[in-house]
């Protein structure tokens, strides 16, 4: 019950901490560092509030350092998906009938655990699971995660508050339902923050959520469940598991309850997951909700105006930080000739002074890749770069997973505007430049919108208002974030809704409004206060 109308205004983006040398959050996130890799973590998945353990254990190691093991994940099968389904229905509806202000007070107390108790404990399992240096940690697991909890408390509160005009003698009435049925959450490896996100959004919404991590974020995925249980989530509204994708898709999509997927991660998974709820869309009870941002092949097109240094920045950060495993990060560059060789030169010689190595010494700005699988295929597109006529590697090349999953920050050049790693994601630190005619840069914009299928997001750096204007409107279609004069990275809640159409998803921009309406499906209620006592209409008392 609710007895006032409760008010959640704009919140304030969380601070992102500096990590200055001496300051007391680098003191407290390098001791958080040291704790953790005392200790092996026995890491079970969480049914209906019980910690289960099935005894099938699969080790986790850092990226950097593949000798060393964090702790091991318990891994589920076939039953504890149906399990997870069936704590989350259980769940449904108290969680439904909870008022709003005691469902957003949950998120809210998680934001706030986040942000103090659990922040240096949470960067560091993110540092540490996922190979990221502090301050790329810092803006996911603490910073990304905490906004959209609170922002979407209040976008959410904004929602409740939409409804319908009523004309004389009625009332009408939007009631913002959750959906009939359970939603699965299928999160991915490179931030803790949509981990995080994904299943809290939809059940801030009343829903219930059967959350599946990828195996190599759940060492971050972990800690976030059970700062979800110490605000008081209660139990069965997120179950958190652990299975291969297959198992998850067998069962979860053939299940006559299932009303939706919220998914990020790869184009392929994607679809092969829209196919499948297609073909078994007889068996459900409601259309099922599907939402998935996946893919990019993000560019950054400078034109003859642009700054040099800021052309050299916005691809030294966009391309590389977190080894270029976001799906923003750039990966294909458009260089007008006038300035192609200052650029190259002055980013060869930004790429030569980073430094590689653990996220445990701060001053390394590039680390490990996620994995082996993902290692040996961005490995292949570096040897395909060395050996073909039509690309050169200008910088980095090398690689080495002796120890860790390392591949040098690399750039390919390539005289051909169609060459693979122009057009395809790689997902990893590897850009590849093109120079085009710097008095043809309409014809540019044909090519960068024209040359992969993704349309995630892209920049421009220019100085000439005109050229802004142009690239903008030509390429309105390339990107879902555009940026002008700046990298094509870093969206922050409430500032840059993130998401991309095309190849790169439904674009239903996570961390915005636009992404909880897709967790909703209203009921209009008209009441009538007088209602007519006879069928016919004033015209009829006469003939
Ligand atoms: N557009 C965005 O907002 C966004 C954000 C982050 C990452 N991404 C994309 O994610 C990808 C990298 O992440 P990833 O490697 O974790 O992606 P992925 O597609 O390999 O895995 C994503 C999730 O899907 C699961 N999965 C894999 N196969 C499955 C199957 N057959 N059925 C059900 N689930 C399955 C994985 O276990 C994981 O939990 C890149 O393509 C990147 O561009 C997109
Ligand atoms: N929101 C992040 C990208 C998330 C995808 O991996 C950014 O804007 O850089």
């Amino acid at each position: 019950m609710s007895l006032g109308y409760f008010s959640y205004p704009m919140p304030v983006n969380e601070p992102v901490l500096s990590y200055a040398p001496g300051s007391n959050e680098k003191n407290a996130l390098k001791k958080a560092l040291a704790d953790l890799k005392k200790k092996e973590l026995d890491i079970p998945m969480y049914i209906g509030g019980k910690a289960i353990k099935t005894g099938k254990k699969i080790a986790i190691h850092p990226p950097h350092e593949i000798a060393h093991t964090l702790g091991h994940f318990h891994l589920g099968e076939e039953k504890h998906v149906k399990q997870a389904i069936d704590a989350a229905l259980k769940a449904k509806e108290d969680w439904a009938a909870m008022s709003w202000e005691n469902r957003a007070h949950i998120f809210l107390k998680a934001a706030d655990l986040l942000a103090t108790k659990y922040r240096y404990q949470m960067n560091a399992c993110t540092m540490l699971g996922q190979s990221k240096n502090a301050y790329q940690a810092e803006i996911d697991s603490a910073c990304e995660l905490i906004d959209f909890l609170r922002f979407n408390v209040h976008f959410l509160s904004e929602i409740y508050k939409q409804q319908p005009i009523s004309g004389p003698g009625m009332h009408n009435r939007l009631e913002w339902r959750p959906l009939e049925g359970f939603v699965l959450a299928v999160t991915p490896f490179n931030f803790t923050a949509i981990g995080g996100n994904l299943p809290t959004s939809a059940a801030m919404c009343g829903n219930v959520v059967v959350w599946k991590p990828a195996n190599t974020q759940i060492y971050s995925a972990q800690i976030f469940m059970r700062i979800l249980k110490e605000a008081g989530l209660p139990d069965g509204v997120i179950n958190l598991i652990y299975v291969d994708g297959p198992t998850l898709g067998k069962v979860c999509f053939s299940h006559r309850d299932f009303a939706g997927v919220h998914f990020t991660g790869s184009t392929g998974v994607f679809n092969s997951m829209w196919k499948t709820i297609g073909e078994n869309i007889p068996k459900y009870r409601t259309y099922p909700r599907i939402v998935g941002e996946t893919g990019g092949k993000d560019f950054v097109i400078a034109h003859k105006s642009a700054d040099v240094d800021a052309v050299v920045t916005a691809l030294a950060r966009g391309a590389f930080e977190f080894q270029g495993q976001k799906c923003s990060a750039a990966s294909r560059a458009y260089l007008p000739s006038n300035i192609a060789e200052q650029v190259k030169t002055k980013l060869v010689a930004a790429i030569q002074s980073m430094k590689m190595g653990s996220v445990e010494d701060f001053s390394n700005f590039i680390n490990a890749v996620i994995d082996e699988k993902a290692f040996n295929n961005i490995a292949r597109y570096i040897d395909n770069a060395k050996k073909d006529k039509k690309a050169k590697i200008l910088v980095g090349g090398k690689y080495d997973k002796k120890h860790g999953y390392f591949i040098e920050p690399t750039v390919i050049e390539t005289t051909d505007p169609k060459y693979a790693s122009l057009c395809e994601e790689i997902f990893g630190p590897v850009l590849t430049i093109y120079t085009y005619d710097a008095d043809e840069f309409e014809a540019a914009l044909d090519l960068v919108d024209s040359t992969s299928p993704y349309a995630l997001t892209g920049s421009i750096l220019s100085q000439d208002r005109a050229a802004v204007e142009l690239a903008t409107n030509k390429l309105r279609h390339a990107a879902g974030n555009f940026y002008i004069n700046d990298k094509p990275t870093g969206a922050v809640v409430g500032q840059q809704p993130f998401g991309g159409a095309r190849a790169s998803g439904t674009n239903d921009k996570a961390g915005s409004m636009l992404n909880l309406y897709r967790w909703l499906s209203a009921r209009t209620i008209k009441e009538t206060f007088n209602p007519p006592v006879s069928y016919g209409y004033p015209f009829m008392q006469e003939s």
